[in-house]
């Protein structure tokens, strides 16, 4: 008898220790077992792979609920409703974020990371660092202003190479749309069908060499082998109308002056080029010799007529959508300082009527989604010192605070956090073709922001804001509610309370 017990003891305790050891939750492995890394440990603050979230606030497609929601390998698995029923088991970590607001993490389809060759005007690593920070789990690159510009396989597999490692988010990319791949399909296939979500060009100098613009006869021939692939046209839509550009010719203006660089680039300009791009969008309806194009309008700022012929080419059924900024929807002309060049863009932030017909717009869908348009510079190409408007870099610095910055302008125009989900998550998702994004909802990847709207902060040198360039945004100083607590991606939890997870593990996203 004795020898016996001898013999199968070892093995019996072998086999109760694995039992053990497999039947405790992630959580408590981790911390019984601190040795053992658990896969891509570094790639979140939390050690657990399954684990829920509860809070009183949960933005679902089918509106807020009070309750949890299951995270399980990167996934939603389930969204129960009933605060506080969550964990079947106390083995399970429950987070619970009380009355903070759970969300979708946005989605910002227009971003300009600038890299490979612009890492001085921002980079993957910092642009998805300050993603991160802001709640936003997924960007989309702009195929500008990088150098070389993103026009073809070649120049995309350089992005790819460049992102690795270093992205904090989910990254997919943008191609350009310009003339030489326009008028030679073969360039623009290979870029699409090397996975960029769809194209993007400008029917006005982009600013940048390699990017040049286009006509609407190229734009024509971009739409027919976007309609193969049923990937949308991204259109900075402003036609330079020489008429109207004599200001920056004449001596006697004040360049310092916003107003000066306001009257060079008036909502005519915006008109002109959305009457020629509903021109051609009314062949994008079905059945239509464009079936399955689409154009969408890249920040609109004029609320008026250009806004109208959108309305229109959409009621008559035309593949046709438009995104604005939270700078159009935050500020107005009347308050922009002299010299103050922070706060140029293009198309330019006009004045305060225009701004709160957009507001409407917005509330009313005529808007179909929010985008931040962040794109930065070194602070040498602003001119911050000589607070030239004429001559200063255009472009808005803005990424980490999409969210706080639309709720807080927001709120006085009855902003909802549902309609808030829908302009930042949801149909960014649709319109960029990621399946698995963008809502809170069972078989979707756990991308969550956590928020608490009611909390206000002021954007000060305390403040940490991880852009490149913090002095470029004409949002610090100012006064916002609404701060991002935690952000998951695919159920990483990369950043807490100002701190971001030790790995980049942000996956490039590919359309196939
Ligand atoms: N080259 C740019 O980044 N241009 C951008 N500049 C702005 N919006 O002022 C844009 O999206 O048009
Ligand atoms: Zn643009
Ligand atoms: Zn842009």
């Amino acid at each position: 008898m004795e020898p016996l017990l001898w013999r199968v003891l070892p093995l019996l305790t072998i086999l109760v220790s694995f039992i053990v050891f497999f039947y405790l939750q992630d959580s408590y492995r981790a911390q019984l077992f601190p040795l053992i890394k658990l896969p891509g440990d570094k790639c979140s603050l939390l050690p657990h792979r399954h684990f829920w979230i509860s809070s009183k606030r949960i933005v679902t497609p089918k509106g807020i609920l009070s309750g949890s929601v299951e995270i399980k390998e990167g996934k939603i698995v389930s969204v129960v409703e009933g605060y506080s029923k969550q964990g079947k088991s106390v083995q399970q970590e429950v987070i619970d974020y009380g009355d903070a607001v759970v969300m979708p993490g946005l989605i910002d389809v227009h971003v300009h990371l600038d890299e490979p060759g612009r890492t001085d005007w921002e980079g993957f690593d910092t642009g998805t660092r300050a993603a991160a920070a802001g709640g936003i789990t997924t960007v989309v690159d702009m195929p500008l202003n990088n150098h070389p510009t993103t026009v073809s396989k070649e120049t995309l597999k350089l992005k790819l190479e460049a992102a690795e490692n270093k992205i904090y988010v989910d990254v997919g990319f943008w191609g350009g749309l310009v003339p030489e791949n326009a008028l030679n399909t073969s360039i623009l296939e290979g870029l699409l069908s090397a996975g960029v979500l769809g194209v993007k060009s400008f029917m006005c100098p982009s600013g940048i060499d390699d990017f040049p613009m286009t006509t609407i006869d190229h734009i024509k021939e971009g739409l027919s082998v976007l309609a193969k692939y049923r990937r949308p046209l991204l259109v900075h839509s402003e036609i330079q109308l020489d008429s109207e550009n004599h200001l920056e010719l004449n001596d006697n203006v004040d360049p310092q002056a916003y107003l000066t660089y306001l009257s060079t680039r008036p909502p005519s300009w915006e008109e002109a080029a959305i009457k020629e791009l509903v021109g051609v969008t009314k062949d994008t309806r079905i059945g239509g010799p464009l079936e399955g194009a689409h154009v969408h309008i890249v920040h609109l700022s004029d609320s008026s007529a250009s806004l109208d012929l959108i309305k229109e080419a959409k009621s008559r059924g035309d593949s046709i959508s438009v995104e604005t900024c939270p700078h159009y929807l935050a500020f107005s002309s009347e308050e922009i300082p002299n010299g103050d060049t922070r706060f140029k863009c293009s198309p330019p932030i006009r004045d305060a009527s225009n701004k709160e017909k957009l507001w409407e717009a917005v509330l009313e869908g005529h808007i179909d989604l929010l985008s931040s348009d962040h794109s930065p510079t070194v602070p040498e190409l602003k001119l911050l010192e000589e607070g030239d408007f004429l001559r200063a870099w255009g472009g808005i610095s803005s990424l980490q605070f999409d969210l706080p910055v639309t709720w807080s302008y927001g709120k006085k125009y009855g902003v909802t956090l549902e309609q808030l989900s829908l302009l930042w998550s949801q149909k960014p998702a649709t319109f960029a073709g990621l399946e698995s994004k963008g809502a809170i909802a069972v078989g979707n990847h756990a991308d969550i922001v956590v928020w608490q709207p009611e909390l206000e902060f002021e954007l000060n040198d305390d403040y940490p804001v991880f852009l490149k360039h913090p002095s470029l945004s004409a949002y610090m100083g100012r006064r916002l509610s609404g701060k991002v607590l935690d952000t998951f991606v695919r159920g990483n939890l990369v950043f807490k309370d100002g701190k971001h997870a030790p790995a980049a593990c942000g996956v490039p996203i590919l359309a196939k």
